[in-house]
This record gives C-alpha cells, sequence and structure tokens, in this order.
C-alpha cells in the first residue's frame, strides 16, 4: 500500500544553527493514526511544520498523498489540515466566519452544511454567532479544529491535542479521532502524554534529538510492555553468570549480589521454574527474590536517554 506521507532524509537548521532534524526518514500509512513521542525540543514541531508547509526543510523530500510539499505545495498542503499548538486566528471574528473562511483559503466552494456539522459535533453550534475572543480556552481549541477540518483534509495533523484541557474535551477528542479514522482520513498527533498515545495509536514513533529512533506497532510495543523482571538477591556474591546459563536471559549486577531475569509476562510459560530448579542444582542460593514490570514509559525514557 502506498504511504499517505512520505519523508526521506529530511534535515532542518535553524538560522541560528540549531540542527532541529537530522535525517529523518518515515512513511505514515494511508488511514493509521500514527503518535510521534518525544521530550521538549525533539523536533515533533519542526517535523509537522515541515510537512505542513511552514516552515522551510533544509534538505530531504516530503510527499503528501504523492504530492512533493515544497514543488507542488498547494495540492499537497490541500490534502492536509493542521491543528497546531498554540491558537492562533482572528479573534475579532465569530466562529461561523472564521470556519467558513477556512475553507475558502483553500479555494473550495462555500458548504454552510458542512460547517454546520463540523461546528455541531463539536459541540460550538450554540457558539456559532460568538467572537473567537469571547471563548474560553476549550472552546478556542474546538475552533482550531473545526477550522482544520474545514476544507476535508485526507490527513490531519494534531500537535499537543490535550495539552491543557480538561476530561470532556480530551474525551471528545478522542472520539473525534476515531470517528474520523472511520471515514478513511489519517491522523497523525504528537503528544507527551504516554497514555494518549497508547490509547489511540496504531503505530508509534519516538523521535529524540532530531531522529526518529524507533517506530513500532503499538500492539508490539504491548508486548515488550508485558516483559517482567524476576530479581534474585543472591546468597553469595557471583563473580560471573556460569556457564552453563549463557542460553537464559540473565544479568548479573555490578556488585554480583542481583541475578536479574526477564520474561515475557504474556508468554505461556515464563520459564521462572525451571530456572530456579537449575541454580539449585549448581549450589546458587538466593536470600528473596522480587519482581517488577517495564512500562511504556520506561521504555520510552531508556529510548530517548540512550546518546545517539
Ligand atoms: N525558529 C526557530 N529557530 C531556532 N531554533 C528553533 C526554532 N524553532 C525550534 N527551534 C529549536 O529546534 C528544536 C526542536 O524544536 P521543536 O519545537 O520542533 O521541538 P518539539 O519536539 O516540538 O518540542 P516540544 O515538545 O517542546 O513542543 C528545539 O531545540 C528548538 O529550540
Amino acid at each position: 500500500m502506498q504511504s499517505i506521507i512520505s519523508v526521506q532524509a529530511l534535515t532542518k537548521a535553524y538560522a541560528s544553527g540549531h540542527q532541529a532534524l537530522k535525517g529523518i526518514d518515515l512513511d505514515i500509512r494511508r488511514g493509521e493514526i500514527f503518535a510521534l513521542l518525544g521530550p521538549n525540543g525533539a523536533g515533533k514541531t519542526t517535523l509537522i511544520s515541515i510537512i505542513c508547509g511552514i516552515v522551510n526543510p533544509s534538505s530531504g523530500v516530503v510527499l503528501a498523498d504523492g504530492h512533493d510539499i515544497v514543488r507542488d505545495y498547494r495540492a499537497a498542503r490541500s490534502k492536509i489540515g493542521l491543528v497546531p499548538q498554540e491558537l492562533s486566528t482572528d479573534s475579532f471574528e465569530t466562529v461561523w466566519a472564521t470556519v467558513n473562511f477556512s475553507r475558502g483559503l483553500f479555494g473550495k466552494p462555500a458548504n454552510p452544511a458542512l460547517v454546520e456539522k463540523l461546528l455541531r459535533e463539536l459541540s460550538l453550534w450554540d457558539k456559532r454567532d460568538s467572537r473567537i475572543m469571547a471563548l474560553s480556552g476549550g472552546m478556542k481549541r474546538r475552533v482550531m479544529i473545526a477550522k482544520a477540518l474545514s476544507h476535508e483534509p485526507q490527513i490531519l495533523f494534531l500537535d499537543e491535542p490535550t495539552a491543557g484541557v480538561d476530561v470532556e474535551l480530551r474525551r471528545d477528542m478522542w472520539e473525534m479521532v476515531h470517528r474520523l479514522r472511520a471515514s478513511g482520513v489519517t491522523i497523525i498527533l504528537t503528544t507527551h502524554y504516554i497514555e494518549e498515545a497508547e490509547q489511540m495509536a496504531d503505530r508509534i514513533g519516538v523521535i529524540s534529538q532530531g531522529r526518529i529512533i524507533l517506530v513500532e506497532e503499538k500492539a508490539r510495543l504491548m508486548a515488550q510492555l508485558g516483559k517482567k523482571q524476576l530479581s534474585l538477591q543472591l546468597q553469595s556474591p557471583l563473580a560471573a553468570i556460569p556457564e552453563e546459563f549463557a542460553q537464559y536471559p540473565l544479568e548479573l549486577s555490578a556488585d554480583g549480589q542481583t541475578l536479574v531475569y526477564t520474561f515475557d509476562a504474556q508468554g505461556e510459560q515464563t520459564g521462572i521454574a525451571p530456572l530456579l530448579r537449575r541454580l539449585g542444582d549448581h549450589g546458587i542460593d538466593f536470600k528473596s527474590l522480587s519482581s517488577s514490570e517495564s512500562s511504556l514509559e520506561d521504555i520510552f525514557v531508556s529510548l530517548v536517554r540512550q546518546p545517539r
């Protein structure tokens, strides 16, 4: 299947000299919900801004539904809706006018029925005649979403959609994202909330220091989530793991006091019982044992901490 967004060898150096993107290759599949995770300053907004034509790339190629975002800007941009992190809209306009105007910017004929549907779905219909400046922060954000969807884009970018929004708006947003996906729209969201990525995304990409360091099906990441560790506090320290145990996923702590066994908690067999038996056969006794489970957050933190 042809990807709806294709990013190839993309770099960005800002005028300050800061290298925000250091060679990004990324394919977004048609119809998926893709979550881009990364710490502050990783390059998420820069990447999205380039794909949406707001920031110029230094080198590399981006195709949106087959259109080059630089050479064929208008066609590429018409496929894309963007809900930016920061609210930016004319605050003297009414909700109704601003959403209709956004549609017109893309050269689309007026479609009051579509705008009405959008405003109703986003609980903005009652506010259609209000000026933007008179709305609450959450309502303004809903307006930004309505604007982004006004020209019926095939691809929707949500940059930190739920940062600082209340529970109700977050729920509405998630429902809307699922509805849009069901209608064939591809959704790319950035988030600091790993829980959000877990709940919403089909695939997860992790960006750190201007590089994509992981792209994975969420289901596979969840399988990693199921990894557990069993720590055995030994009676007497070991200098090294005996050769007989080479095939076991065992690690010895630096002081030789603790053996750590990593296993798949979702697997049918943990392998713990035979391991403990074999350790006993070799005279390796332990004082106590404890287990722990890694979370997606642990995986994420350890990924972005690794210097690359
Ligand atoms: N206009 C600019 N000029 C110079 N440097 C910039 C500019 N915009 C962003 N940067 C730098 O580029 C890096 C990436 O920024 P970017 O906003 O893309 O990160 P981010 O992953 O979206 O972060 P956050 O999660 O904080 O929004 C940062 O170090 C930032 O300071």
